[in-house]
């Protein structure tokens, strides 16, 4: 549905130039979430920019649906632009509307009759929740409110793709989550395909599909979002992580750790689960079959894109022989385990 190809943007000339993106491909396919996650001054707004051509690329090809939009004049673009819909952290409505005559605006523009309108804009408040507030003016709405209204707004003309640049970054957690909702409901409902930046992982973690990570103008890794979540190898896309996983050594244990086996020390493992995980009582299976018994020091398994993922940190105890036995056992059920030392036992 979205295809960039080779996509570069320069901002300026000469000593000024900045590079804000370095040949990026990126490929989203019809009624996927894509979440493009990085740090402030990454690229995120360039590249999502670059998808309706509010930025036009440097470089680089981008296909919306079929059609090449950067060789287009300005009268074709903005028909190619009708599929294409947005909403901004700042919401971007017009305050001396009311919310039904937010709604209207693309339908007015489009020369759509009255009638039309009214049938279309009621349908698109139900479907985000505002009926109720069709005649209110954007300054008595929430913030989350004026996120439905923008919403609406954009689905007006019907678009096939959906643009969010932070959508949710000016909201609190709790009406975070409840737009993530709405936007995968609507994904859902309607078929649409999402590309959303952010430089959240929560939000990327509640609704996308997939996730490219960006940084320095480039796109330095990308999968699919519980995949990403146990492989991901780049230091940055840990961090990312590490900001919504929540799994330390406790302290007790890092203080008896050591990075050799020893006599009277244990091995140390952190268990990474994903959507290839087979699921089967794996604890209870090293105990019995290979005398090995897990003592869990904390744990963090969710769902992500559909599917579990997650990781553990336990300790386990048993023969050496019989340890190895059982973490051969666990990456033949797709279970990633890391050695991170070992634990010298209380005297
Ligand atoms: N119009 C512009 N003129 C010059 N430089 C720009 C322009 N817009 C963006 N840049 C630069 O391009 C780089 C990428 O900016 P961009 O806004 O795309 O990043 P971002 O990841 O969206 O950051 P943030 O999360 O802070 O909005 C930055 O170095 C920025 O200063």
């Amino acid at each position: 549905m979205i295809k960039l190809s080779g996509i570069s943007k320069k901002y300026g000339d000469g000593d000024q130039a900045v590079y804000a993106l370095k040949t990026v491909d990126l490929e989203i396919e019809a009624g996927q979430i894509m979440g493009v996650i990085g740090e402030s001054g990454a690229g995120k707004s360039t590249l999502i920019r670059c998808v309706n051509m509010l930025e036009r690329p440097t470089q680089g090809s981008v296909v919306v649906d079929g059609q090449e939009l950067t060789g287009m004049d300005n009268r074709a673009l903005a028909r190619s632009r009708r599929k294409i819909g947005m909403i901004f952290q700042h919401f971007n409505l017009l305050s001396s509307r009311t919310v039904f005559a937010n709604v209207a605006l693309p339908l007015e523009l489009a020369g759509m009759d009255k009638a039309a309108i009214k049938q279309r804009v009621d349908e698109l408040l139900e479907l985000v929740g505002l009926s109720h507030r069709a005649n209110a003016y954007p300054n008595a709405l929430s913030g989350g409110q004026k996120q439905r209204v923008a919403i609406a707004r954009a689905l007006a003309p019907k678009p096939k793709v959906l643009l969010c640049d932070e959508a949710t970054s000016a909201l609190d957690p709790q009406t975070t989550q409840s737009i993530l909702t709405l936007l995968k409901d609507i994904n859902r409902k309607l078929g649409l395909t999402i590309l959303l930046i952010t430089h959240e992982m929560q939000v990327v973690k509640s609704i996308c599909d997939r996730v490219a990570i960006i940084n320095d103008g480039e796109l330095i890794e990308q999968g699919e979002v519980s995949w990403f979540f146990a492989n991901a190898k780049t230091e940055l896309a840990r961090r990312f992580i590490a900001s919504t996983i929540h799994l330390e050594i406790p302290d007790e244990y890092q203080q008896r750790l050591t990075t050799e086996p020893a006599a009277n020390t244990l091995p140390l493992v952190r268990l990474g689960f994903t959507g290839e995980t087979v699921d089967s009582p794996l604890i209870s299976i090293l105990s019995r079959s290979f005398e090995v018994d897990v003592t869990i020091l904390s744990a963090d398994i969710e769902y992500a894109g559909g599917v579990k993922f997650g990781f553990m940190l336990a300790e386990l105890a048993g023969e050496a022989e019989q340890t190895q036995a059982a973490i051969a056992y666990l990456q033949e059920h797709k279970i990633q385990v890391e050695l991170l030392g070992y634990v010298r036992c209380h005297d």
